[in-house]
């Protein structure tokens, strides 16, 4: 019997695009697209392929854990989870950046050696760029979301967080102070997974990379 190749695909802002890359290759799941549907898991029976929407942040375990084969999950969670995983391609979607944000009065606190206070979702991230990049010493705090209210209510002088407009820093009074690393969706392996289903594993990813290339003309 031929087995299943598993895909965990994020939830949220990047379904619709992985979704849609997926169908340009001819791997469909009608099933799935029904929002209205409580259903975790989906099957295609006919091409070999199982799917299930996760919450983003799982993606990296599932796959790691070899409960997936394939996962589609942002670079921001793939930095944060720190798992190992074979990071395969750049789908060129989602795009966004990792930023260190917070009032212009922030700035010079930012580098004149003060110890300075960072609230983020992605204290990984931000304690990476502080410490290893910046080789500076800070107290970072971990948030949940809605991080940009920590420099206005006084909880930090700056948080690292996700920019993608811009219109949420504007709107509260917060701008990108520096920027630490550009950011999309990527498809990620099963380590164990790679070897024993070479063959169709590369073969899906070429054709996503084609896919990819010709949506970038
Ligand atoms: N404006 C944006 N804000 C947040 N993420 C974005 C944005 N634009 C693109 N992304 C990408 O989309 C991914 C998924 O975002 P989404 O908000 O759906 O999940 P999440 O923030 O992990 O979930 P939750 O809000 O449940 O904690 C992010 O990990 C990031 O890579
Ligand atoms: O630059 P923009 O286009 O404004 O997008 C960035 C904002 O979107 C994300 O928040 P999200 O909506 O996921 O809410 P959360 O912070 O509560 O998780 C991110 O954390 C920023 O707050």
């Amino acid at each position: 019997m031929r087995r299943y190749i598993t895909f965990a695909l994020a939830k949220g802002r990047l379904a619709k695009h992985t979704l849609s890359l997926l169908e340009q290759i001819g791997i469909t799941c009608e099933e799935m697209k029904d929002e209205k549907t409580r259903k975790l898991i989906f099957v295609n029976e006919e091409l070999g392929y199982r799917f299930f929407l996760s919450k983003a942040t799982d993606v990296p375990t599932y796959v790691e854990m070899g409960a997936a084969d394939i996962g589609v999950v942002g670079k921001d969670t793939i930095l944060e989870a720190g798992r190992k995983l074979y990071e395969v391609l750049d789908l060129n979607v989602g795009k966004c950046r990792m930023c260190v944000a917070g009032p212009e009065s922030a700035r010079e606190k930012l580098n004149d050696g003060s110890l300075i206070r960072v609230a983020s979702k992605y204290p990984r991230i931000a304690k990476d760029y502080f410490y290893n990049t910046k080789h500076q010493t800070v107290e970072i705090i971990k948030l949940n979301g809605s991080v940009e209210l920590a420099p206005i209510v006084g909880l930090s002088e700056v948080i690292v967080d996700i920019v993608e407009t811009g219109s949420t820093l504007k709107e509260n009074g917060l701008q990108v102070l520096e920027e630490i690393c550009p950011l999309s969706a990527r498809v990620v392996v099963n380590e164990v997974s790679m070897k024993m289903e070479h063959e169709r594993i590369t073969k899906l990813v070429k054709d996503l990379k084609k896919i990819v290339s010709a949506n970038q003309e």
